[in-house]
């Protein structure tokens, strides 16, 4: 501290002629215990404290006496800038204090002192006071954050943690007046990690920490400067992300069961099997990624409405959904149908041009539907689009930027096809990034009822009828084995209901080819010799198939009668030497 700080600032004075009345006067009216006395060209001359007054007085002088006849002339004169601590030990009353320029500016009294001092000690309590209830505030916050926070001073020594540190590390070590490097904690070297980046750069910095038992941990460091931004401590805080990572797996599931009891309501998708099920769910948790899905399964059992359920879901739900059968489409215009051209490409080309499938389906999705059957050409012209998600147009120059989605379907063993060279092998996994394999209706029978129950009600609705299955009609609905699955019950449902002449729908309604799929009495075969076995089954099966094409009339219906692929059928048939036509 410095003279000045201390000092009575601007003192009165006396003139030298001045009486001690005056000056007695001066020290009641300033509340002052001295005053320096001053010639007629203000220079100092002494100065006059209270107490050589009284001593004065009581040596015989009156107050009519002059105050230069009884001042202190041994003056000492003392540097404003002077630190206080090195005058301390002298008479306090007496000092005259003076700037650079040799002018006065202030005395230092006992009492100016105390005055100063009391007043600075009030001063002190206060902004200690102050200091003292934003120290606990800062603590309480601290102590409130959620996060765990370690206050880590410059040289790495831990000066404190909160209490959710505690929380958030399972633990009751207390870190706090450790050096940073030899913490007991999992964390360890992360912490160190990040403390050195904040030491080095003085910028924030982050990492993460995957402990035992999935708990996560992100750490972040931030610089903690003093007013001449110098980095005086690091503050650490640990955000635990095991309850955030758990619970967005749990709005995760949510939305994925919300989405699973969305798509069950969706009307045209019913289902009741285990196995269905499994394709649904693989379906919707597909729809919320772009990736090409290649769904396979045979011929009507559902792989465009899955292809449907897929996109409906998906964020492109309100974008279109396109859907191109590429086998129904001759070659040659498969490639305007799905490319699109300029005007003037071709001859017999509309004059404006026209885009193809695949642009009507940006910001969509697209099904490729009978993939298998794209020829070879196109095959590598779509790796391209979807590789470079951009097209050209037959006759185009100019590339059209794509935004599509790819699901592509297929019946046929694309494998097998590449193996025999009919499809593009690269082709092939790009199209098959996740497969998805839809079960025929034989095998997940459960669904055969209430697929039934679904048709009847809308063909009901759409014939205006209110038709009913006989339970024994239930029976062989669910025992037949549908060779072409839901299209096939889809399209009998149809047909009952429209040509059934009452309101229950009995067995004789049945196609004959049903009712042999389940028989309703054993069969008996009569055998009056003894044969070979061989020869035995020769007989049987001639007589089998000669009364199956008899009574079915195609060969597809007999196989299908007698639960072999026409194509076996006809081989067996010539095999036998009966006589058929294919
Ligand atoms: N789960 C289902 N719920 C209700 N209807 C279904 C279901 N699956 C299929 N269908 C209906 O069955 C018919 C055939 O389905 P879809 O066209 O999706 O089969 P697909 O496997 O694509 O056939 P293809 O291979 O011949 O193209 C459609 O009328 C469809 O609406």
């Amino acid at each position: 501290m410095k003279v000045k700080q201390v000092m009575l600032e601007n003192p009165h004075t006396l003139h030298r002629s001045n009486t001690l009345k005056d000056a007695s006067e001066l020290y009641k009216k300033n509340k002052v215990n001295c005053a320096p006395v001053v010639d007629d060209n203000k220079n100092v001359v002494g100065i006059l404290t209270v107490f050589r007054v009284l001593e004065a007085l009581q040596s015989g002088a009156t107050f009519a006496t002059r105050v230069d006849q009884v001042m202190d002339t041994d003056l000492r004169i003392i540097d404003e800038d002077t630190r206080f601590s090195d005058i301390c030990h002298l008479p306090i009353d007496r000092l005259l204090i003076f700037n650079k320029q040799k002018q006065l500016t202030g005395v230092l009294t006992r009492i100016g002192l105390i005055n100063k001092v009391h007043r600075a000690l009030e001063n002190t309590e206060n902004k200690l006071a102050i200091a003292f209830k934003l120290n606990k505030e800062l603590k309480g916050i601290i102590e409130a954050a959620y996060d765990g926070i370690m206050v880590v001073n410059n040289q790495g020594l831990v000066q404190m943690v909160n209490s959710s540190y505690f929380r958030i590390h399972s633990t009751t070590y207390d870190p706090a007046g450790h050096q940073i490097d030899r913490l007991d904690i999992e964390e360890r070297e992360q912490i160190l990690q990040v403390f050195q980046e904040v030491l080095t750069k003085g910028q924030v910095s982050s990492t993460r920490y995957q402990g035992k038992q999935q708990r996560e941990l992100a750490i972040t460091a931030s610089p903690i400067l003093d007013e001449n931004n110098n980095l005086t401590r690091v503050l650490i805080t640990f955000r635990d992300l095991t309850e955030l990572n758990q619970l967005k797996l749990q709005s995760a599931r949510a939305i994925q069961e919300l989405k699973s009891l969305r798509a069950r309501e969706q009307k045209d998708l019913v289902y009741n099997s285990r196995a269905m099920e499994r394709v649904v769910n693989e379906a919707l948790r597909v729809s919320g990624v772009d990736s090409t899905v290649l769904i396979t399964g045979e011929s009507g059992v559902g792989k465009e409405v899955i292809a449907r359920t897929i996109h409906r879901n998906s964020q492109r739900s309100e974008g279109p959904f396109i859907q191109i059968n590429c086998g129904a489409i001759p070659d040659h215009l498969l490639e305007s149908e799905l490319f699109g051209y300029e005007k003037g490409a071709f001859t017999g080309a509309n004059k404006e041009g026209k885009p193809g499938m695949m642009e009507l389906a940006n910001g969509g999705t697209m099904l490729l539907d009978e993939v298998g059957d794209l020829p070879l050409n196109l095959q590598v012209k779509l790796l391209r689009a979807l590789q470079e998600q951009e097209i050209y147009r037959i006759g185009g120059q100019v590339p059209i930027k794509l935004n599509v989605r790819i699901l592509a379907a297929t019946n046929k063993d694309l494998e097998k096809m590449v193996k025999e060279k009919k499809f593009r092998e690269d082709l092939f996994y790009r199209l098959n990034v996740v497969p998805i394999h839809i079960p025929p209706l034989r095998e997940r029978k459960s669904d055969i009822l209430p697929l039934a129950m679904h048709f009847l009600d809308k063909f009901n609705d759409k014939y205006k009828m209110n038709k009913h299955f006989s339970s024994e009609v239930c029976h062989l609905l669910e025992a037949y084995h549908w060779p072409g699955n839901i299209r096939e019950l889809a399209n009998l449902v149809e047909r009952l209901v429209i040509m059934s002449n009452h309101d229950i729908i009995n067995t004789d309604d049945l196609p004959g080819y049903l009712l042999t799929g389940k028989p309703t009495v054993p069969i008996r075969v009569a055998i009056d010799q003894i044969v070979p076995l061989k020869d035995a089954r020769e007989v049987v099966e001639t007589e089998l198939i000669i009364k199956a094409l008899r009574e079915y009339g195609s060969l597809r219906r007999a196989g299908d009668a007698l639960g072999i692929a026409h194509s076996t059928l006809l081989r067996k048939a010539r095999s036998l030497g009966i006589s058929v036509t294919d």
